[in-house]
């Protein structure tokens, strides 16, 4: 199963956490051995699906019970009828606990990892290194695993690709890819998280035996983005329901040569549901818009007080400010000023850059309405309003993200191949269904409306970025590769019929 296809609840829980759930899970009884076992039958079953024609692999095994996973595999494959050579980065004899009982209980010999020879091998199982890992691999087990990079054989992890750190995706040193890899109890977010993602192939999630209210009991609050998070909050259609109860959303659009990015945003708000939608425009810019624009209305916002006005018309109940709208103080006092009125706004590309050398007042503005506002930044827009969060390397995606959630008071959608999404509450999820052609000039524009778009419907803040994330990830699925943004803003469908 590729990840865009998962559905259900999944909570991801760190390396550190998971090893608290094995521990909890074996002190209220469960035999530790029999988890592995059933761990290690999950990869050699996973070997023999997946490459039935395979007439010889190698299993290369570390120190920990990652290692231990990969004995308990290499059993299974070698009981299958398959030729199996393993390969240990260390003296055997260092093993404890249930990896060393998984090496008694493996016939074969044992190899040092020096020794690895690949050749009249098809596939090459790794049990190096899982949620164990905590500093760069190097020397010689870096080289073997180089070896095994260059021979590009197939690659079936244990947990992780080896290399690959589970709390942050980074690559440790060197790192093995694999075509699949098999997990156990929880997904991790290495798993998710770039390039730790790209590294993992198909990820298939085992359960291996360990009590749900354990996993419960640790849970973080970080959970993929699948429907089942906020299915409750899609915004239904009523029968009795008419333009205004489905929200007025009014989208900024740039001076006369910018004005394309504004349309894309309302475009899509407006096929995700949105009751109106207006663009907001400067006077220069009123007859490019017009040329273009039919169900969408258009009104002049040139100054100060042509917001002011526009505000009091109460129905008006959301923004969507930044996309094409230019840097400076305009497009700040302008988002200030919305937030004081407690309408809600999403804060998107020169929306953010804007407050890159005052990002202090955008957060005190923040704590003081009542405003819901989303700020959508991608790396480089994160890094001008967090600069020390982004350049602090201990800290994963998901840490950074909910660290400026916290500083700004607003839901950060942070974007990338792996989309985070956090709460200032601390909630957070990674989004999984993007595809990489979603990479489009646009593609940010038109999310930003379809946020907009379930803001106005009075989703809240959290789940309209999550809901909006996965409804621009499932339309670029549905166009398939070579999209444009204008494609996007026309595929997307509103939430009651994507989610019927
Ligand atoms: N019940 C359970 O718990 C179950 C667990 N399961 C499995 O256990 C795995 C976790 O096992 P684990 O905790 O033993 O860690 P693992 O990844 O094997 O690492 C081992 C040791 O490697 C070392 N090391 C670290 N980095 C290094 C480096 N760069 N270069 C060299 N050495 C390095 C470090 O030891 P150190 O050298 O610091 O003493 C570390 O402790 C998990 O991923 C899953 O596969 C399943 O069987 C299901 C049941
Ligand atoms: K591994």
């Amino acid at each position: 199963m590729t990840v865009s296809e998962i559905r259900g609840h999944h909570p991801i829980l760190t390396p550190k956490a998971m090893g608290e759930v094995d521990r909890a899970a074996i002190q209220s009884g469960i035999d530790g051995y029999r988890l592995m076992l059933i761990a290690g039958a999950a990869i050699s079953a996973c070997v023999l699906e997946h490459y039935p024609e395979a007439t010889g692999a190698i299993v290369l095994c570390g120190p920990g019970n990652n290692g231990g996973d990969g004995y308990v595999a290499a059993r299974g494959l070698a009981e299958a009828g398959m030729p199996v050579r393993l390969y240990s980065s260390v003296d055997p004899e260092r093993l404890k606990g249930d990896a060393a009982t998984a090496r008694d209980d493996w016939q074969g010999p044992i190899h040092s990892l020096a020794d690895l020879d690949w050749r009249d091998s098809e596939i090459v199982i790794d049990a190096l290194f899982g949620a164990g890992l905590d500093r760069p691999v190097e020397g010689a087990v870096a080289e073997a695993m180089m070896t095994v990079v260059s021979s590009e054989l197939p690659v079936v992890a244990a947990d992780l690709p080896s290399g690959v750190s589970g709390r942050t995706g980074e690559v440790q040193g060197v790192a093995l890819s694999a075509e699949h890899t098999v997990t156990f109890a929880t997904y991790k977010p290495g798993h998710f998280l770039v390039p730790g993602a790209d590294y993992c192939g198909d990820v298939h999630l085992i359960d291996i035996g360990i009590p749900q209210r354990e996993i419960d009991a640790h849970d973080q609050n970080l959970w993929l983005n699948t429907p089942e998070i906020w299915s409750d909050r899609i915004p239904e259609p009523k029968l009795s329901g008419h333009k205004y109860s489905k929200g007025h959303l009014g989208v900024f659009s740039g001076a006369f040569s910018h004005t394309g990015a504004a349309r894309l945003a309302a475009h899509s708000a407006l096929r995700a549901g949105a009751g109106l939608v207006t663009v907001l425009a400067p006077a220069s810019a009123i007859a490019s818009n017009a040329a273009h624009l039919t169900a969408i209305m258009l009104r002049n916002v040139s100054s100060d007080e042509d917001l002011d006005a526009l505000l009091q018309d109460q129905r008006m109940n959301g923004f969507v400010l930044g996309p094409g709208f230019g840097v400076g103080e305009k497009t700040c006092g302008f988002a200030r000023t919305i937030i004081s009125t407690d309408r809600a706004l999403v804060l998107d590309a020169d929306g953010l850059t804007s407050f890159k050398d005052n990002a202090e007042d955008l957060f005190s503005a923040i704590a003081d309405g009542a405003a819901p506002v989303i700020l959508t930044p991608h790396a480089g827009e994160f890094s001008r309003l967090f600069p020390d969060l982004a350049a602090d390397t201990e800290l994963s995606k998901v840490d950074r993200a909910r660290m400026a959630a916290d500083r700004s008071g607003a839901v950060v959608l942070y974007k990338g191949a792996d989309t985070v999404i956090a709460a200032p509450d601390g909630r957070a999820v990674i989004n999984v269904n993007a595809p990489p052609w979603l990479a489009t000039a646009g593609s940010g524009d038109c999310l930003a409306g379809i946020i907009g778009a379930l803001l106005v419907q009075h989703v809240p803040a959290f789940e309209a970025a999550a809901i909006a994330a996965y409804m621009h990830g499932e339309a670029g699925m549905e166009l398939g590769e070579g999209l444009t943004a204008d494609d996007l803003a026309d595929g997307i469908l509103s939430p009651s019929v994507l989610f019927e």
